[in-house]
C-alpha cells in the first residue's frame, strides 16, 4: 500500500514544509527559539502542551541546539519539580530522548500581573538567547491559563518580554469570551497589545487530521464539486459525542455549557470548512476570508430548532448549583442563506455522558428520483467523515446484493485510515498547531472577525438559555441523549438508515 510507505522522516518533512512555505509565502524561520508555557503547573500544560512539544522534539522539529522551554506559573516549583510533574505524560519516544527533552525545560515562578516575575522570565530568556549566539531569535508564549488572566498576562509580555531581535507570538486557548460583548472586549484588550499576526487563537479541532482534510477533499476532487450543494444534499450533521460526563470539571463547565464548550468553536469551525466557498488560494487570509463569509450568511437560530439536554446526575457534582439549567447536550440547526445552501439544514449536535465517543460529519444526499429499485427502503446515500476515533471516510451506497436475486442492500466505499495508512502516525492536533505557530502559518487559527461572527450566531440563543427561557430536558447518562433531538433531526429532513451499522475495519 503506497499510503503506508509515506516518508515521514524529519528531513522529508522539513523539505515538504519548505515547498509549502514557498507557496504560502511564509518567511523562512530560523534562529534560537524560546517557548514559554504560562500556566505550566496546570492540566492543559501537562496533558497537551508539553506532550506536543515533546513529540515535535522527538521527530526533530525542535532541536536541542535551537530551542529552550520555559514553564511559568505562580506555584512554587523547581525545574526538577516541573519535569517530574510532566514526565508521566511524555510518551512514545526513547528514554534518551525523554531526558534530553526534560533538560531543555526550566521553570520560573511569578504572578500573572506584576513586573518582577516577568522581568525575571525575560532575564532567563535573554540569557539563553545570548548564550545561543544566533543572529535572530524567536519567542513563543503559550497561554495555558484561564482566560480571566489573558489581559494582564499579555500586558506583562508586551511590557517586559518582547523579543528585541525577531518575532514574538502568543497562543491563546479557548474560551475566548462568553458571548459577543465579552469576546469583543477581550479581543479589544489583546488587540491593543498585539497585532493580529502575532495572536494565534487555537481551536484544537482545526489541528485534527480529518478536519485538515476537508478542504483537500472538497476542492481537490472533481467528484465532489458538482455534488456539494442544495441540488444534491438534503441535510448535513456535524456531531460530537463523549461517553463521559464533566468528570470533576463541573464547576468550570457549568459556567459555559456544551454550546460554548464545543458547538460555538469546534463544531462551528468544522461547519465553516464544510460549507464555505473555494478560497482564492491556500493563503491563510484567503481561507479565513471564506470562513468569515459563510458565517455571515448564517440565519438567526430559531429556538424551535434547538434541543437542550442535561444528563441525570450532572448536578450531583458539588461544584454545580442545584438549579443549574446548563446544557450538557445540545442540537442546533443552522441555516445558511446563500445560493449553495438555501434550504439545507446543518444539524450541529454535541453531548457529554452519551453512549459512545465519536465526532463526525454526515452528509446525507437526497432521495433518488424515479426510484425503480425502491432504494428508499434501503436508505439514502451518505458521505461520512469520521473525525475520531478510527479516522475514516466512507460513502454509503445502495448496491446489488450478491447472489442470484435482483435485490439491493446498503454497503459502503470505505477509506479507513488504520487500514490504508498502516505505518503512518497521525499527529496530535496540538503538535501540528504549535508547529504552525512556529512557522507563522495562521491558516488553522481563528481570526478576530471569525470569532466575532461565531459569537453573533450563538449569543441570542445563549442569552435565552442563561435567562432560563429555554430549558434543558433530562436524559439518561449512557443514552443517545434526549429523544427530542432525534425528533428534531427527523423533522428537518434527516432520514435514519435502519439496520445498517458501519464497523471500522480492523487488521486481521
Ligand atoms: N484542560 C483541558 O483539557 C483544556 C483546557 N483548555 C483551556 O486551556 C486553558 C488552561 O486550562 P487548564 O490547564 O485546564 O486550567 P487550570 O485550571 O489547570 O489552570 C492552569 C494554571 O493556571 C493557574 N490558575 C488557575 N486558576 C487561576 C486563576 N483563577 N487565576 C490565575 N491563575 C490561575 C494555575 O497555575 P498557578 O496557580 O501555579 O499559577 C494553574 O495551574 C483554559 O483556558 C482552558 O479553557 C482548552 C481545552 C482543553
Ligand atoms: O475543548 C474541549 O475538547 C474536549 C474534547 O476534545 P477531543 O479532542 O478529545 O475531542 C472536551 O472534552 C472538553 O470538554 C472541551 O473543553
Amino acid at each position: 500500500m503506497s499510503g503506508g510507505s509515506a516518508d515521514s522522516s524529519p528531513s522529508s518533512r522539513r523539505s515538504s514544509f519548505n515547498s509549502l512555505s514557498r507557496d504560502l509565502e511564509l518567511p523562512s524561520e530560523q534562529g534560537c527559539l524560546s517557548v514559554v508555557v504560562l500556566g505550566a503547573s496546570g492540566d492543559l500544560a501537562k496533558k497537551k502542551t508539553f506532550p506536543a512539544l515533546f513529540h515535535l522534539f522527538a521527530q526533530g522539529f525542535l532541536q536541542s541546539g535551537e530551542v529552550h522551554i520555559f514553564g511559568y506559573a505562580r506555584s512554587n516549583l523547581s525545574d526538577d519539580g516541573l519535569r517530574e510533574r510532566i514526565r508521566g505524560y511524555l510518551k512514545g519516544a526513547s528514554e534518551e530522548h525523554l531526558s534530553e527533552f526534560l533538560q531543555l525545560i526550566k521553570y520560573a515562578s511569578g504572578s500573572y500581573d506584576n513586573r518582577e516575575g516577568f522581568e525575571k522570565l525575560n532575564k532567563e530568556i535573554s540569557e539563553y538567547e545570548m548564550s545561543n549566539k544566533s543572529e535572530s531569535c524567536r519567542r513563543l508564549f503559550y497561554l495555558a491559563l484561564p482566560p480571566s488572566v489573558y489581559p494582564s498576562v499579555c500586558k506583562m509580555i508586551r511590557t517586559y518580554c518582547m523579543n528585541p531581535s525577531g518575532w514574538t507570538r502568543v497562543i491563546v486557548e479557548k474560551p475566548f469570551g462568553k458571548d459577543l460583548d465579552s469576546a469583543e472586549e477581550l479581543s479589544a484588550q489583546l488587540g491593543e497589545l498585539f497585532e493580529e499576526n502575532q495572536l494565534y487563537r487555537i481551536d484544537h479541532y482545526l489541528g485534527k487530521e480529518l478536519v485538515q482534510n476537508l478542504l483537500v477533499l472538497r476542492f481537490a476532487n472533481h467528484l465532489f464539486l458538482p455534488l456539494w450543494n442544495r441540488d444534491n444534499i438534503d441535510n448535513i450533521q456535524i456531531v460530537f459525542r463523549e461517553d463521559f460526563g464533566t468528570d470533576g470539571r463541573g464547576g468550570y463547565f457549568d459556567q459555559y455549557g456544551i454550546i460554548r464548550d464545543i458547538i460555538q468553536n469546534h463544531l462551528l469551525q468544522v461547519f465553516c470548512l464544510v460549507a464555505m466557498e473555494k478560497p482564492v488560494s491556500l493563503k491563510p487570509e484567503h481561507i479565513r476570508d471564506e470562513k468569515f463569509k459563510v458565517l455571515q450568511s448564517v440565519n438567526p437560530i430559531k429556538n424551535d430548532e434547538v434541543v437542550l439536554g442535561q444528563y441525570e446526575g450532572y448536578k450531583d457534582d458539588l461544584t454545580v448549583p442545584d438549579d443549574s439549567n446548563t446544557p450538557t447536550f445540545a442540537s442546533v440547526v443552522l441555516r445558511v442563506h446563500n445560493e449553495r445552501w438555501e434550504g439545507v439544514p446543518f444539524i450541529l449536535k454535541a453531548g457529554k455522558a452519551l453512549s459512545s465517543r465519536k465526532a463526525e460529519v454526515r452528509v446525507q444526499f437526497k432521495d433518488v428520483p424515479g426510484d425503480i429499485f425502491r432504494c428508499k427502503k434501503q436508505g439514502r446515500n451518505e458521505f461520512v467523515i469520521r473525525l475520531q476515533p478510527s479516522e475514516a471516510m466512507y460513502m454509503k451506497l445502495t448496491v446489488k446484493k450478491p447472489g442470484l436475486e435482483m435485490a439491493t442492500e446498503q454497503s459502503e466505499l470505505d477509506l479507513s485510515y488504520g487500514m490504508r495508512y498502516q505505518n503512518v502516525k497521525i499527529p496530535e492536533a496540538y503538535e501540528r498547531l504549535i508547529l504552525d505557530t512556529i512557522r507563522g502559518d495562521q491558516q488553522h487559527f481563528v481570526r478576530r472577525d471569525e470569532l466575532k461572527a461565531a459569537w453573533q450566531i450563538f449569543t441570542p440563543l445563549l442569552h435565552d438559555i442563561d435567562a432560563g427561557r429555554l430549558k434543558a430536558v433530562p436524559y439518561q447518562p449512557g443514552s443517545r441523549g434526549p429523544k427530542e433531538a432525534d425528533e428534531l433531526s427527523e423533522r428537518v429532513g434527516y432520514m435514519q438508515t435502519h439496520g445498517y451499522i458501519w464497523i471500522p475495519p480492523t487488521l486481521a
